[in-house]
This record gives C-alpha cells, sequence and structure tokens, in this order.
C-alpha cells in the first residue's frame, strides 16, 4: 500500500494502489507509518514522497466515501503530519495528483513535477470540496483568485500552467524521482518554516470585498442548483477570512454537510457510471472483454449541415485525417466555410493553437463532392437529411466504393439502422453513432448496433468515441434508440400541459429550477420545430397524407396534441424563424420572450376543442413530464434496449442536458422511490386513460412488488428472455 526505501541520506515513501493509487485507508496507514520511520531514523535527513506506476495519486478513494468504514477524518491529519515535519519532504509528481493526492503535495514543503502531470482538486465535481485542508493551503499558496478558480471548478491543469502559478517548484522532463531526490538532498538543513503553507498568509488582494462578491454570483450562476461550488467558495472565503486552525474547521463542517447530501452520492453515482458503461455488452454475448476495435486511420463524413460541421470538427481535433463530402458545390462550399469557422475558433481555444489542429493541410482534411474518394477511408459517418430513402441511397453507393471491412454509420436520430443495413452488402460493418447538437461540443456518443453489427463495429465505435474525447454508450436499435425515445414522453406531456392549461414559460421554469439548462419547450426552438414536424409527416400523423376524417387530437386511439404542428403551418420554427413557442428579437435569435401571440393563440385553441382551462401546479408539471420519461426507461431496460439504468443515466447527463447532481433520470427515480413513482403513474394515467406514457411499465411495477430493490439490483429482476434483439 506503500513502499518504504532509501536513497542514502533520502527516504522514499511510494504510494501503491493500482492503478492511480487512490488513497484507501490501507494506503493512508502506510503513509503514516513510512513518515513516522523516516522521523524516528536518525540517517534519514529528508524524505520524498512519489508514487507507483508514474502516477502519484488520483485522491481519495471514492468508493470510500460510501462505505461504512468511512475515512475521511484520515487525511487531513496526515497532511499535517507531512507538513510539520523536522525533515524536508519533497513530492515528485508524475501523471496525476488529484484531490487528497494534491493535498499530500501541498503538505510537502517542496514539489517538483513531471512537465506531463495533471493536478487539481476535482472534489467539486464529484459533490465534495477538498476536505483535507486543500482549500486552506491552496489559496496560501497560489493566491485567492486562481484558488478559487481551481476549488469551484475542479479542473485539472498542467505541470507547465502550476508552474506558473506557483503550485510546483519546478518542472522536469526526464526522471522526476531522481530529480526530487536531488533536491531533497540539496534542501538538507534549510529552514523549513517559509516552506509550511498553514504558516504564510494569504497574499491579500486590494479590493478583497468586491473580489469575493462578484466571485460567488458568478460560482451560484453556474452551479444551476449544485450544492458543492458553493459550499467550496464558502470554504476559500473562510481561508481568505481566519486563520488557518479556524479555516480548518470551517472546512470539516462544510465538508461534512457535503457528504451527507444527497447531491454528493448521485455525482459519484455518475462518476461510476460513466466508467461502468464502457464495459458494454449485448444480449447476443457480444461484449468489450472479447471484442477488439479496428484502427481508424482515416475517415470520411457526407453531409455538413448542422450535425456533419460538428462531426468534422470533433475528428479534426483528434487528429484524424478525413474528407468531407457534400452533394454539390454549393454545399460543399457553404459547408466548407463553417467547418474552417469552428476550426479557427477551436484552435484558438488551443494551447498550440492552429498548427496543432493542421487543418489546412489537404493531405489531412480534404473537401469533396466525390464519392470516389472514399474508397480508401476506415470510416464513414454519413449525417444527410433524415430520410430514409435517401440513407439508403448513400449506404448502397458506400458498400460498393468502400474498401472491404470499412465501418459504416449513420447519425440518424431515429430510424432504422437494420432497414438501412439491408441497402449494404455488409451490414456486420454498419452501426449507429448518434451525435448530440454541437457535435464538436456535447459529450455524449450512443453507439446503436443492428442485427448484424459485429462485435468488431461496436469496438471500433467505442474506441472513436473515447479518441474523439466523447463517452460512448452502446444500445441496441429501436425508435429514437435510447436518449430521444424517453424524450418523446416527455415532450409530449410538456404540450398536453399547455392544452390544459399551462404555458411554455411555466413548464420550463419548472424543469430549469429542477436543474435542466434548457425547459423543452425553449430546447425544442432551439433545435428547430420543423424537424419533429417532418418527422411526424413522415410517420403519417400529419399533413398531407393523414386520412380525411382523423379526429385533431387522436391517433390511432391515443391522445395526440397538433399543437406543434399548428405552429409549423404558421412557419413558427423556433430560433431560426424568430418565432416558435416564445418570439425572439429576430431570425436566429437567442433570447426568449413570452409571446402574448401564442398565449392567445392556446386560449382560441382551447375554446374550439372545448377543453377546460384548470390551474397546473408545479408538482404536476415536473411529475408528469419527469416520471413519463422515467417510465419509458423502465420499457427500455425490459426489452433489453440498454444493459443497465447506468446506461441510460449516463446518456441524459451528458447528451440532454440533465443536472448530474441528481445522478441521472432512472438514480433519479430510484432517490424518489419506485412505489411513488408508480403510485403518480398510476394516478395521472387513471385521469389521462388514453396517453399510454402514463400507463406504468410492468417492469416498474415489478421492481415495487419485489420491494423497490436499490438501483445497482435492478436489472437481476429481469429474466434473459426479455430481450426482444
Ligand atoms: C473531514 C475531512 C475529510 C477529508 C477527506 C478529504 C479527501 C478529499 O479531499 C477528497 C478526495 O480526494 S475525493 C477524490 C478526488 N479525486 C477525483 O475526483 C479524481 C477521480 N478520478 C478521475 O478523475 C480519473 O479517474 C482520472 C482523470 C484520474 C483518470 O482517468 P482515466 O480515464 O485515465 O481512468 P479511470 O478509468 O477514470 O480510472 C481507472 C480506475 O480507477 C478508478 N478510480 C479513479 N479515481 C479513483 C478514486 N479517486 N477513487 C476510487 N477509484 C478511482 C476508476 O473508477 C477506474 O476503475 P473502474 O471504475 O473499476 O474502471
Ligand atoms: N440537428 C440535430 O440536432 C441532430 C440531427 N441528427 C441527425 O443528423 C442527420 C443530419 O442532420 P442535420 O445536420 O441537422 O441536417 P442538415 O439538414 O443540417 O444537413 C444535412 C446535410 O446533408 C447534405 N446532403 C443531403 N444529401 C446529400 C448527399 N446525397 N450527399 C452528400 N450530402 C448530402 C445536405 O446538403 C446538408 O448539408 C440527420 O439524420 C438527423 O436526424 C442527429 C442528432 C441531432
Amino acid at each position: 500500500m506503500a513502499q518504504y526505501a532509501r536513497s542514502s541520506a533520502v527516504a522514499v515513501i511510494r504510494l501503491c494502489n493500482p492503478p492511480l493509487n487512490a488513497l484507501s485507508l490501507a494506503v493512508l496507514q502506510a503513509l503514516e507509518d513510512g513518515l513516522k520511520k523516516a522521523d524516528a531514523d536518525p540517517s534519514v535527513k529528508a524524505v520524498m514522497i512519489c508514487g507507483e506506476n508514474r502516477k502519484f495519486s488520483a485522491g481519495a478513494d471514492i468508493r470510500g466515501f460510501s462505505s461504512p468504514k468511512r475515512h475521511e477524518g484520515a487525511l487531513g491529519p496526515i497532511v499535517s503530519l507531512i507538513e510539520s515535519s523536522e525533515k524536508p519532504v519533497v513530492a515528485a509528481i508524475e501523471g496525476v495528483a488529484l484531490g487528497g493526492g494534491l493535498e499530500v503535495a501541498l503538505g510537502c514543503h517542496y514539489r517538483i513535477a513531471h512537465v506531463k502531470a495533471q493536478m487539481g482538486l476535482p472534489e467539486v465535481t464529484i459533490g465534495l470540496l477538498p476536505g483535507a485542508e486543500g482549500t486552506q493551503r491552496l489559496p496560501r499558496l497560489i493566491g485567492l483568485p486562481a484558488a478559487l478558480d481551481m476549488i469551484t471548478t475542479g479542473k485539472h491543469i498542467p505541470a507547465t500552467e502550476a508552474l506558473k502559478l506557483g503550485l510546483v517548484d519546478e518542472i522536469v522532463e526526464e526522471n522526476t524521482i531522481e530529480a526530487a531526490i536531488r533536491l531533497a538532498n540539496k534542501v538538507i538543513g534549510q529552514p523549513l518554516g517559509p516552506r509550511r503553507l498553514s504558516l504564510k498568509p494569504i497574499p491579500r488582494l486590494p479590493n478583497m470585498e468586491a473580489f469575493l462578491r462578484e466571485a460567488l454570483v458568478k460560482v451560484k450562476k453556474q452551479a444551476r442548483g449544485c450544492l458543492a461550488p458553493e459550499l467550496c467558495f464558502q470554504a476559500v472565503r473562510a481561508a481568505a477570512e481566519r486563520p488557518f486552525a479556524e479555516g480548518v474547521r470551517r472546512e470539516r463542517e462544510l465538508f461534512q454537510v457535503l457528504l451527507t447530501s444527497g447531491q454528493a452520492r448521485a455525482l459519484q453515482y455518475a462518476f461510476f457510471a460513466e466508467r461502468a458503461v464502457r464495459r458494454w455488452d449485448t444480449p447476443s454475448g457480444a461484449s468489450w472483454s472479447s471484442a477488439a476495435p479496428q484502427p481508424v486511420r482515416k475517415a470520411a463524413v457526407i453531409g455538413l449541415g448542422t450535425m456533419g460541421r460538428g462531426i468534422v470538427t470533433s475528428l479534426v481535433k483528434a487528429n484524424i485525417p478525413l474528407v468531407a463530402l457534400e452533394q454539390d458545390l454549393e454545399y460543399l462550399n457553404k459547408g466548407r466555410k463553417a467547418v474552417m469557422l469552428l476550426l479557427e475558433r477551436e484552435a484558438m481555444k488551443m494551447e498550440r493553437g492552429a498548427q496543432a489542429l493542421d487543418f489546412h493541410n489537404p493531405a489531412r482534411l480534404q473537401f469533396t463532392v466525390d464519392f470516389d474518394l472514399l474508397h480508401d477511408v476506415d470510416l464513414v459517418i454519413e449525417a444527410v437529411f433524415e430520410n430514409m430513402a435517401l440513407k439508403k441511397e448513400i449506404f448502397h453507393k458506400l458498400s460498393k466504393i468502400c474498401k472491404p471491412g470499412a465501418l459504416l454509420c449513420t447519425n440518424t436520430s431515429a430510424l432504422n439502422i437494420d432497414e438501412i443495413a439491408s441497402a449494404t452488402s455488409c451490414p456486420q460493418q454498419v452501426i449507429g453513432t448518434h451525435f448530440f447538437s454541437p457535435a464538436h461540443v456535447m459529450r455524449l456518443l450512443e453507439i446503436i448496433y443492428g442485427r448484424h453489427t459485429s462485435p468488431t463495429a461496436i469496438a471500433t465505435a467505442m474506441q472513436l468515441a473515447k479518441a474523439l474525447k466523447k463517452v460512448g454508450v452502446v444500445v441496441g436499435n429501436c425508435f429514437g434508440f435510447v436518449g430521444n425515445r424517453m424524450m418523446f414522453p416527455y415532450v409530449q406531456q410538456a404540450v398536453f400541459l399547455l392544452e390544459e392549461g399551462s404555458r411554455p414559460e411555466a413548464v420550463d421554469q419548472v424543469l430549469e429550477d429542477f436543474g435542466f439548462k434548457l425547459g423543452p419547450f425553449r430546447m425544442s426552438d432551439l433545435a428547430g420545430l420543423d424537424v419533429g414536424w417532418r418527422s411526424r409527416k413522415d410517420q403519417g400523423l400529419t399533413g398531407p397524407s393523414l386520412p380525411a376524417g382523423t379526429p385533431a387530437r387522436q391517433r390511432q386511439g391515443q391522445r395526440y396534441s397538433p399543437l406543434p404542428d399548428l405552429l409549423c403551418e404558421q412557419g413558427r420554427f423556433g430560433q431560426k424563424t424568430g418565432k416558435g413557442w416564445y418570439q425572439y428579437e429576430r431570425a436566429g435569435g437567442r433570447t426568449a420572450t413570452p409571446d402574448p401571440w401564442l398565449h392567445s393563440f392556446l386560449s382560441h385553441y382551447r375554446d374550439t376543442h372545448h377543453i377546460k382551462t384548470r390551474f397546473i401546479d408545479q408538482e404536476e408539471i415536473l411529475e408528469r413530464c419527469l416520471f413519463s420519461l422515467i417510465n419509458e426507461g423502465f420499457a427500455i431496460l425490459a426489452e433489453g434496449i440498454a444493459s443497465g439504468p447506468e446506461h441510460l443515466d449516463v446518456i441524459y447527463i451528458n447528451g440532454y442536458g440533465w443536472p448530474k447532481h441528481r445522478g441521472g433520470p432512472m438514480f433519479y427515480a430510484s432517490t424518489v422511490g419506485l412505489p411513488r413513482v408508480l403510485a403518480k403513474l398510476q394516478k395521472y394515467s387513471e385521469v389521462h386513460p388514453d396517453v399510454p406514457g402514463l400507463r406504468p411499465s410492468a417492469f416498474l411495477k415489478k421492481l415495487v412488488a419485489a420491494g423497490n430493490p436499490p438501483i445497482k439490483e435492478w436489472m437481476s429482476y429481469l429474466s434473459q428472455q426479455s430481450s426482444k434483439l
């Protein structure tokens, strides 16, 4: 758990807990033993702390926070023990020094880091704060503004930046351990007082009060209901306003508040869920453990519209050479301009700028209208209009032109992968790679396997997600896949609530207060109402193909709301036309304002259809929208479309703006309690028997009947045969 060795007068303590030397109780005990041993040995003149496998430490063992033998109190005293040592202690930082790992380094008198090391206090991202005196030491070392930024955002910073901030004393390109031992030998006998951070004053700011006031406003705005950033702020503020020991007391109090909050549990669940979905499997037995990815040395993107542009940008950022193809020269030029603009902006954000991206080099990014140029690519991503006939035509062409083994991916948001694959001679190489808009920003990549998709194809798509720094989630093929399928009933309920008496701004407010970045109506206006309209016309739910005499508010015996269709018929497509569920300052404007026209349109609509307007409270808005979405999630799990609730949660957090501190929809359901979710769905379903989305799923009922088991046991209540795939 920690090895103790000697390099002449220097004691070397090496933290060992693979893969990232997380600070478990055993590691902390071994570290303490090592320190005491070094202290007691008169031949030891200095100490060096490092980590096994060229990684310092990723911090406290997160799993330990939910175990009965919690160790959160153990680290702070060890950091103090390090700092109070009469022999100089040097931290040799390789790989990562995060959270408690960095706090250990802050206790050391000197810090030396490898040039590629990363440092940070990411506790805020798992709902906590640096509770081992880190909120008190860091501002004393690097000043209040930089410390506040690191602690409230949790960002990782590279060693070069750490050096500029004064977080480390030195960076090295070669052997960090040898350099640290050299430094330890050099500083033997030098006074340690000035190196003890707890004794240092915080560097004063001329306008401390004003700085803190403004910083708090910024932190609160970014937190959107998440508790940890604000409590991190309070702890750092204590460092600025109180002596060290009092600041530490305050830090501990605030840490306990966070530790026992539901938010920390939710965020830690989300951390492990994101890692769990990497271990994908399918009902047919394909799995991450046996499937190997193919290399992707060159790729292609077809269609440079909204999605294609972002996908190209993502691939260029991942350093994958590619061909970008459009249907004609006019679209190509438009697409090329848009891509170049995005890439210029990305390059400006990057450390080494445009050279690093190299997008002006035609050998790395080629624009064309010639399909034959795709003959040597390893992977194609199709992002043309959402139209089955067009997609089939393109896939047919691809299976003839591309080299054998090339992966053929579609970015469809809902269409049947098997039908697309049927147009090719290689359905095993066809797979859905569903990016989210804007594709170069959103982290989610929903990966959809069809009936014939090979395990290699899935592994390759997962590898691509990793290369693009995205979270890949493997799911089965059904209309809308996981994310959009769960979104349909949610949006449907939102529209039904308008019919019954609510307003877009009231519904959005409730869901934004819950923590969504955008409520359903603001989101629809942003995405464009015409997208869903086109899809409903294709499905024969509206438009010319709707049989004459179909009741306005019913389709196949189920409740239907024509409200979105009516808006589209008026040319109200959302932001792009300056009007949708809201009005905007101009076409393409972004500031949504409630629209009196829409309010009177709604009352006229209710009169026409003899709907009695009623007051709808916040609880009903929240429950009908969220519980119908969750209910669909249970149906998805029961059908074997996703292999666990974590998949649904990771999809919602990373693709749909679900507030991470609520752990995703299925985790949220587990915190509400499944019996309550079921009872509410039953109640709403009785009032609205013609809405299938409110009818409780059989799987939800089964789990309630089984006594509301914890989320990690849910899948064990499904029989294998339930998979439809
Ligand atoms: C009252 C006083 C109280 C005092 C107590 C205060 C204590 C604190 O101040 C609190 C803390 O330290 S909390 C921990 C802070 N550290 C973090 O949040 C870093 C978490 N790790 C990462 O970000 C990535 O793993 C990282 C970026 C490092 C690497 O990413 P990769 O993608 O390369 O690797 P992963 O797949 O994420 O990791 C490999 C396996 O290691 C597991 N793991 C990582 N960090 C862990 C950690 N800190 N604790 C436990 N397990 C951890 C990770 O889950 C994965 O394992 P599997 O899930 O089995 O695959
Ligand atoms: N817009 C969105 O938010 C999302 C869209 N999607 C899906 O991504 C796909 C593309 O959607 P958008 O980018 O929004 O569409 P878009 O309409 O913005 O762009 C489609 C592009 O495909 C090009 N194209 C059409 N036929 C072509 C052909 N034969 N050869 C080459 N290029 C051709 C068009 O010229 C156009 O530039 C659709 O399947 C859509 O469902 C998926 C996730 C989100």
